[in-house]
């Protein structure tokens, strides 16, 4: 697949944050709120973009993004998102093929991942997902659009919720993404924020990758 394909990128940012103790999507990190960073980070690499959440979403300096929730008030995890995110794409942007998703507490992915995962979807129909020496990041996927049935199906019969074992029923390819070389050692570009030990971590990381 090339660039040229229509990619709907998608910041999934639809769960509890529970670990969090508030919304994730809302937590400032370097003085930007983690759903602005995704924005930014994401936009450039995708055709069009919008954010999949279950509640009221802010955002600074203007940048309004089209917000749509899960299609079911039942959570059914990160696939419930996904779900959702590929009935939005079908519906506001006919020409897409494809989804990429990334979820919005991770504000370090790689400026070239959706590049990256393009270039191995040699069908229309197939999936792309990141690894990294941490493992496999099953949030960070190309989906494809014509999915939505098979999907919609898999969560109603009570599929299992991870996103792992459906990837793995699709046979997705993987794409590994090396570690980021920084002066205070390596660093994974998957790192995600759950709690706010990881948010301290995170500043402690952004001084020096920002440097
Ligand atoms: N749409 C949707 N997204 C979800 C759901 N649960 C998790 N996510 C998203 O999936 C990604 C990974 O989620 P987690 O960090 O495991 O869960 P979380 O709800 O954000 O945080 P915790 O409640 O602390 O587990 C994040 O981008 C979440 O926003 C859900 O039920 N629906």
């Amino acid at each position: 697949m090339t660039a040229a394909h229509a990619i709907v990128g998608v910041i999934l940012a639809g769960g509890l944050s529970s670990r969090m103790g508030q919304d994730k999507a809302r937590i400032r990190l370097g003085g930007a709120a983690l759903i602005d960073r995704a924005a930014r980070r994401l936009k450039p690499q995708v055709s069009a973009i919008a954010v999949n959440a279950n509640g009221p979403v802010l955002f600074e300096r203007g940048e309004e993004l089209p917000v749509f929730a899960d299609l079911d008030a039942a959570r059914a995890g990160p696939l419930g998102g996904v779900l959702a995110a590929l009935d939005y794409a079908r519906r506001h942007h006919p020409e897409a093929s494809h989804v990429a998703t990334v979820p919005t507490d991770s504000p370090f992915f790689p400026t070239d991942l959706v590049a990256r995962l393009s270039r191995v979807v040699d069908t229309p129909e197939r999936m792309a997902v990141a690894r990294s020496v941490s493992g496999l990041h099953p949030v960070f996927a190309l989906w494809p659009v014509t999915l939505a049935a098979d999907l919609a199906e898999w969560l109603a019969g009570g599929g299992a919720l991870r996103v792992r074992s459906y990837l793995e029923r699709h046979q997705a390819r993987e794409i590994t993404f090396p570690l980021i070389e920084t002066p205070r050692g390596e660093f994974d570009p998957f790192f995600n924020i759950n709690t706010p030990d990881d948010l301290d971590e995170a500043e402690n990381w952004l001084w020096v990758l920002e440097r």
